[in-house]
């Protein structure tokens, strides 16, 4: 059976006072049931890694060269020597901010993976997308075009974010959440085979909170969350990490 995960994406958010909820969640989860994964600035790896204890630390993008004239940029061999093991890539921020093509998200990948990165590859469709029933083809186009054809069940997490819930509070229906990842996993399956596709996490990401994981994670092949700002406190984040380790019961 996959085992579970819960992802935090600290985003451009924490100094390292906040380290202090890393620790604190490192101290309450000495033993998890699931998979922890943290994603932090970049600035917070090394010492991120530094005292996570059990939990995973992961970064937020790595570019697609190991290095070289990329001034500001950061690698993914950089990523692997700071001590974090799993990159997030294509998240709609990048994608929005920084204009990041799916062509050049399965370019990350391929380094990422090379570097023995596990990369937490995002997909996700605007509300007009949704609206104009493309929410498939829209996730269909991103899974081929940004997952790179070496992935395995280790190194590839996908992680289900529609834009129109991040950060809004807006979560789509449980059917929605299921059809979604339903389908993915059946692509994937499609592509790399049975013992892959069974393999691959599928993250559902987008206004996860204590008080709507547990129904989320009773949704079919949703493996866990991708949790932005509910993910910047412990107190909050270990909810979500309790109600994840519950649905494994
Ligand atoms: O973008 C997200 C995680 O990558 C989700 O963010 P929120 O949980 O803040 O909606």
């Amino acid at each position: 059976m996959r085992r579970k995960l819960a992802a935090g994406n600290w985003k451009m958010n924490g100094l390292r006072t906040d380290l202090a909820e890393l620790e604190a969640l490192a101290a309450t989860f000495a033993a998890p049931k699931v998979d922890i994964l943290l994603c932090p600035p970049a600035t917070l790896l090394a010492p991120a890694a530094a005292c996570s204890g059990p939990i995973a630390i992961g970064a937020q993008d790595c570019h697609a060269q190991d290095s070289g004239a990329h001034t500001g940029d950061v690698s993914a061999p950089m990523i692997k020597d700071a001590g974090a093991n799993a990159v997030i890539l294509g998240h709609s921020e990048r994608r929005t901010d920084h204009g990041e093509s799916s062509d050049a998200v399965r370019a990350k990948a391929v380094a990422a993976q090379a570097a023995g990165l596990t990369t937490v590859i995002c997909l996700g469709e605007s509300f007009k997308q949704r609206e104009a029933a493309n929410t498939l083809d829209i996730i269909g186009g991103q899974l081929s075009t940004s997952v790179p054809d070496g992935s395995t069940g280790e190194n590839l997490v996908i992680a289900y974010e529609p834009i129109w819930a991040i950060g809004t509070g807006l979560v789509p229906n449980l059917d929605q959440i299921g059809e979604v990842h339903d389908f993915i996993r059946t692509r994937i399956e499609r592509r790399f085979g049975a013992g892959v596709g069974r393999s691959v996490r599928l993250l559902y990401g987008g206004s996860v909170k204590p008080d709507n994981a547990a129904d989320i994670f009773g949704v079919s092949n949703v493996d866990g969350a991708l949790v932005g700002g509910a993910s910047l406190k412990c107190a909050d984040f270990s909810q979500i990490i309790n109600a994840l380790e519950q649905s494994t019961e």
